[in-house]
């Protein structure tokens, strides 16, 4: 979108889309309230100053449904997508299935990071199989289902998420630096707004 401010051509850069996917039975049949979902908008609120927008999806533990709404929202054009839920080793336990079943290659830093760091809070941290990935232009990271699980996965690998999607080619995501220091090694100058 292009705006005028008197004779200067203002650029107001499109919102990154990022979905944010709830894989949850009995959130999905109405259960209970998903607190999943607001949880990671809520991350995402407090983390990016560039312009964003949430895609949100709530699906049950179910691989088909979880892949669909993942290559959906991949093909929607999310820079990013966020999954919460069925990491864990239950037999409807079936998101990094999902997960490796849409992406063409795996990033599995992320999910060694997001265990390491998770053990400093609970022993079970090691009963998640959390992954990450690349599906098209998106990354996609799983988080376990604990609504204080996603700050927790979140703050160990949000650091390395903005320079990954720049060599994803997608938009350029702005952190609160002092909520979290983005690292960029080949570091370009944000571009001029004007
Ligand atoms: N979206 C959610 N909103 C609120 N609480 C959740 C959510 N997802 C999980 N939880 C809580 O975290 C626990 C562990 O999550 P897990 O993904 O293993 O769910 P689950 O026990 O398989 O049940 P379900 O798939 O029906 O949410 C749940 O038992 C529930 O207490
Ligand atoms: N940071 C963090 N990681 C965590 C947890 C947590 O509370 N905090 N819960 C663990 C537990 S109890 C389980 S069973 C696994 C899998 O959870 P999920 O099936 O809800 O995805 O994540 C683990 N990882």
């Amino acid at each position: 979108m292009v705006q005028r401010k008197g004779k200067e051509k203002m650029t107001q850069p499109t919102p990154a889309s990022i979905g944010i996917v709830t894989v949850s039975d009995r959130a999905s049949r109405g259960e209970y309230q998903d607190r999943g979902g607001p949880a990671i908008e809520a991350y995402l609120q407090e983390v990016l100053q560039s312009p964003w927008r949430a895609v949100p999806r709530l699906v049950p533990d179910d691989i088909d449904a979880i892949a669909d709404a993942l290559q959906e929202l991949s093909e929607l054009g999310c820079c990013l997508i966020i999954t919460t839920g069925g990491t864990g080793p239950a037999l409807r336990d079936v998101t990094p299935e999902a997960t490796e079943r849409v992406c063409d290659k795996m990033m599995p830093g992320f999910g060694e990071q997001m265990r390491q760091v998770s053990l400093q809070f609970v022993p079970t941290a090691i009963l998640s199989r959390q992954t990450a990935g690349i599906c098209g232009s998106s990354l996609i990271v799983n988080l376990p289902g604990q609504p204080k699980a996603i700050a927790e996965c979140l703050d160990a690998v949000f650091p390395a998420i903005p320079y990954c999607i720049d060599l994803l080619e997608g938009p350029r995501l702005e952190t609160d630096p002092a909520r979290c220091q983005a690292f960029r090694p080949k570091s370009k100058p944000a571009p001029d707004p004007q």
